[in-house]
């Protein structure tokens, strides 16, 4: 379960993130849209525990962030959309690091490993991480979180830079879990995906909410696509065909 209750951040005096209010139950695929710079990031990055919001209130799994940071990260999996791992270590020796800083360096999330780095084709673990291109070290970081089956999964993007056979195996591997009561918060710029993945959708424009709920009530029998829709409520349909006209 997510929870946040006016959430704010101010980067000095411009308003990154105002006052937006979110509620997702557990076993819930939520996608969270917006243009660039909409404030999607620095959502997630508050909700995750690694900014500090100006003002609001934050609950995952029913634990108020301020007074439960470590026992939400301990519990929650993160992938961020730019993987930063170490360097110097080698695929297999990232994921001991991680299995030892979560205590979880046992049989089961061994299989796991190896289970996911099938799926995802990671036959690189002997690898070093400076020598892993951008994808590599996606799956990699995928795969340090997934092993895990954390009970709350934060992705920003986390199909840009997968191939198609990795992006259609985390899209139905996150609905899975879904399924078994992991709920997932992702971010994403491709509708499609929001469209086909997710239960409920958010779109936040220039950081505040302006519109929340199912694909269905968005479009509100309107015979649109959720590409219109968005391009509408964000109103950037104007825009473009002025953009285009000027060409
Ligand atoms: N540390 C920071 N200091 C100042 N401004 C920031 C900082 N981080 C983000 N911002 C600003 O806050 C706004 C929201 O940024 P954010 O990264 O959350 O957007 P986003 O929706 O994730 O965008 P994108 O889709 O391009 O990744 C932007 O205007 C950005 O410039």
């Amino acid at each position: 379960m997510i929870k946040a209750e006016n959430l704010t951040k101010m980067f000095g005096d411009f308003t990154a993130v105002s006052k937006i209010n979110l509620f997702i139950p557990r076993g819930q695929i939520f996608g969270f849209l917006g243009p660039n710079g909409a404030g999607k990031t620095t959502t997630i990055r508050m909700l995750t525990g690694s900014l500090k919001p100006t003002s609001g209130k934050i609950e995952i799994l029913g634990l108020d962030m301020r007074k439960n940071e470590l026992e939400i990260k301990r519990r929650i999996g993160v992938v961020p959309d730019e993987p930063k791992i170490y360097d110097h270590l080698k695929g297999f020796e990232y994921l001991e690091f991680i299995m030892d800083i979560y205590r979880v360096n046992n049989d089961e999330v061994k299989k796991r490993i190896k289970e996911l780095s099938n799926a995802f084709g990671v036959d690189y673990l002997d690898k070093q991480v400076s020598d892993m291109s951008h994808g590599m070290k996606q799956k990699l970081m995928l795969i340090s979180v997934l092993m895990r089956k954390p009970e709350v999964i934060f992705l920003d993007e986390p199909t840009v830079g997968l191939d198609a056979r990795s992006a259609r195996i985390l899209k139905e591997l996150l609905k899975k879990y879904a399924n078994q009561g992991i709920t997932i918060f992702l971010t994403t710029h491709i509708l499609e995906i929001a469209e086909k993945m997710c239960d409920v959708i958010a779109i936040i424009d220039r950081g505040e909410i302006i519109a929340q709920g199912d694909i269905e009530t968005l479009k509100k029998g309107k015979d649109k696509s959720l590409e219109d829709l968005f391009l509408e409520l964000t109103a950037q349909e104007e825009n473009i065909k002025n953009a285009v006209d000027i060409l």
